[in-house]
C-alpha cells in the first residue's frame, strides 16, 4: 500500500486522482491518497500563504510557516517529499520507478515564484526531498505536474496495469522509442498495415519492431542513443 499526500492551495485541481486507474488503485487498496489545502495550516484571518520576495523582484513567494506546519502534520519516518518545480532534476521513467518504491510520498504544489527555500532545506534535514522538473517551461503551479507524476508512478505499482506484458514492453525501459502500432482493419483509407506484422513470423516481426524503434529514436531523439540510458546495440542493429 502506497500512501500519497498532496498539499496545494487548489485542492479541487487534484480531483482527477479519484478517477480511472488511479481511482481503481485506491479502490483495490494499492494506493491511498489524501489532498490537503495548505490554508489549513495558516493562522491569520486572511489565511495568507504568500508574501513579497526578499531582495525585490516581481511576483510573490510562498511563506515558510504554513508549509512547515503542513509537513509537521503529514511527515512520517518513511516520507519522501516530492516538489514539482522548473528548477528540479528531469523527471524520467527512472524517476517514476524510484518513486514507485516509496511507501509514503508527500507532494508540495508550489505556486507564484516558488516556495521559500528554507522549507526545502528544513525538510531535507529530516526526509529525502526530490525536486523534479517535467520540462523546460513554467506552469502556474505544481498541481498538474502532480497529476502527471502520479500517472507515471501509479501505473508501475503491482496489480494496477491489467496486462503486465505492456509494462515489459515499456519502450523507455529499453532505452528506445516504441515502434509504431497497428490494429484492424488491414487497410484503412487506402493505408495498409505493414505486411510483416501480419506474417506470423515472430522472429522477423521482433526484428522489424527493433529496426523501427532504432530508426524512430535516431530521427526524433538522438540524445537517447548517446545518453546515460543508451541501449546496447548489437551487430544486427548497426546494420540499420
Ligand atoms: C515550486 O515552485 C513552483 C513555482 C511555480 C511553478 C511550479 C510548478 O512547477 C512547474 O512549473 C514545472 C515543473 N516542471 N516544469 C515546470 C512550482
Amino acid at each position: 500500500m502506497m500512501r500519497v499526500d498532496v498539499v496545494t492551495i487548489f485542492p479541487d485541481y487534484l480531483a482527477p486522482l479519484s478517477l480511472s486507474l488511479i481511482g481503481k488503485a485506491q479502490a483495490t487498496g494499492v494506493l491511498s491518497v489524501g489532498v490537503h489545502d495548505l490554508r489549513t495550516w495558516t493562522s491569520d484571518v486572511h489565511r495568507t500563504v504568500d508574501d513579497t520576495p526578499y531582495g525585490g523582484g516581481p511576483g510573490m513567494v510562498m511563506r515558510p510557516e504554513p508549509w512547515g506546519q503542513a509537513l509537521d502534520a503529514l511527515a512520517t519516518p518513511s516520507s519522501r517529499l516530492v516538489v514539482p518545480t522548473p528548477v528540479g532534476a528531469p523527471f524520467t521513467q527512472a524517476t517514476a520507478h524510484a518513486l514507485a518504491e516509496s511507501s509514503h510520498l508527500i507532494f508540495a504544489c508550489g505556486r507564484y515564484e516558488g516556495i521559500d527555500q528554507r522549507v526545502i532545506d528544513h525538510a531535507a534535514a529530516r526526509m529525502p526531498v526530490t525536486e523534479v522538473s517535467l520540462g523546460d517551461y513554467v506552469l502556474f503551479g505544481g498541481e498538474v505536474a502532480v497529476l502527471v507524476i502520479m500517472e507515471a508512478v501509479v501505473r508501475l505499482l503491482p496489480g494496477v496495469l491489467g496486462n503486465a506484458d505492456s509494462l515489459a514492453e515499456e519502450s523507455h525501459a529499453a532505452g528506445l522509442l516504441e515502434a509504431p502500432v497497428y490494429t484492424k482493419p488491414p487497410v484503412w483509407r487506402d493505408l495498409a498495415v505493414p505486411d510483416i506484422l501480419r506474417s506470423g513470423d515472430h522472429g522477423r516481426i521482433a526484428r522489424w519492431r527493433r529496426d523501427e524503434a532504432l530508426r524512430r529514436t535516431a530521427t526524433r531523439r538522438p540524445d537517447m542513443l548517446t545518453g546515460p540510458n543508451a541501449p546496447d546495440l548489437d551487430k544486427k542493429d548497426r546494420a540499420t
